[in-house]
């Protein structure tokens, strides 16, 4: 290896990657994770650290993309009682498949907020109803922002509201992308027609009976065995589909403390292997998975080197 790997910081990132170019790439990466060996993709489920002490987790993701020739770690902490620094930081270190050099090294946390958006908006493409008018989004942090922006690429809302615990992030939030600040979780889930639960919450914050038949939830937080976002009935009631079973069936709370059955990965529909049944309530769990953070840094990593401003070229 010749003059140690690039250093891609969170600037250049959010230059280098449009979530509309990414869109398409995750949903291929998703596809290739479903179709077992012959897609090529090599993923352990992550592993998780507790540092009980300071109530905060490291997180290991790594993968390997044989369709994509990408291989890469990401390392991500996160402290969800964070209050001074960000709740999630990490970074992406990607590796040459072939000699295992390392070549870059490039800011996970801005990669984290753009793939979890665009993974989420992946599903919606498949799951929600192609009309949908109103958007919720539960909480108000760098996945609430990922995500309007993410979901917006697929329907122009008619309304856009936004719940988090306290009143003031949820206005200023709303303020900032034209949306409508609600006082209750339930006055913003009532006749939504997409659903994105993007919390710290470790106890259900949506009950089924708030959901308008046939909405389509995408439930991005609770990645802890014992955390939950979505009420028991919720998640049985609806039709779930999620990232990838091995993790969801270790990680995600609303599937293990609920016993619900989860009907299929995304990747499964994607490659028409399963149904979207969006005319049904459906549930896209998702705890995030290492293939997403591989094609999107190998996305930044391409276009860094070919661009002649970054490289001095
Ligand atoms: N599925 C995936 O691929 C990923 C999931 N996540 C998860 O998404 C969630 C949001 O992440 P970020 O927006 O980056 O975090 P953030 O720290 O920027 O925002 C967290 C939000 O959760 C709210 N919150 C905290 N505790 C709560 C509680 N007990 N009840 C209700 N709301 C509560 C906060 O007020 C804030 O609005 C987290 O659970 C995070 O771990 C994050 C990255 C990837
Ligand atoms: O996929 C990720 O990255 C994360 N998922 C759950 C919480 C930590 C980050």
């Amino acid at each position: 290896m010749s003059g140690g790997p690039r250093i891609i910081a969170a600037p250049d990132v959010y230059k280098l990657i449009r979530p509309k170019d990414l869109l398409p790439v995750i949903e291929k990466a998703l596809g290739n994770y479903s179709m077992g060996r012959d897609g090529g993709v090599i993923q352990p489920v992550r592993t998780v650290v507790p540092i009980e002490k300071y109530h905060g987790f490291l997180g290991v993701m790594s993968a390997f993309s044989g369709r994509d020739e990408a291989l890469a770690v990401k390392l991500v902490s996160f402290y969800p009682e964070a209050k001074d620094h960000p709740t999630h930081q990490a970074w992406v270190m990607i590796f040459n498949p072939a000699t295992g050099n390392l070549t870059a090294i490039v800011d996970g946390e801005s990669i984290t907020a753009i793939r979890t958006g665009i993974a989420s908006a992946v599903a919606s493409k498949h799951l929600a109803n192609p009309n949908a008018s109103v958007l919720a989004i539960l909480g108000s942090g760098i996945q609430a922002r990922s995500h309007f922006e993410a979901l917006s690429l697929l329907h122009s809302f008619a309304e856009v509201r936004i719940w988090s615990r306290t009143l003031a992030n949820a206005q200023k939030l709303a303020t900032e992308i034209g949306a409508k600040a609600c006082s209750t979780a339930e006055e913003a889930v009532r006749d939504a027609d997409i659903i994105c639960t993007v919390t710290f919450a470790t106890t259900p914050i949506i009950q089924a009976d708030w959901v308008k038949p046939g909405a389509h939830i995408n439930a991005v937080g609770a990645c802890r065995a014992d955390w939950q976002e979505l009420s028991s009935q919720l998640m049985k009631t609806s039709v779930v589909y999620c990232d990838s079973r091995d993790a969801c069936n270790q990680e995600a709370g609303d599937v293990i403390q609920s016993g619900c059955d989860i009907y299929a990965e995304i990747g499964e529909v994607i490659n028409g292997h399963k149904e979207a049944f969006w005319e049904k309530t459906t549930v896209f769990k998702s705890v995030g998975i290492a293939i997403e953070d591989v094609v999107s840094a190998k996305m930044v990593l391409d276009r860094y080197v070919n661009c002649p401003t970054m490289t001095n070229g």
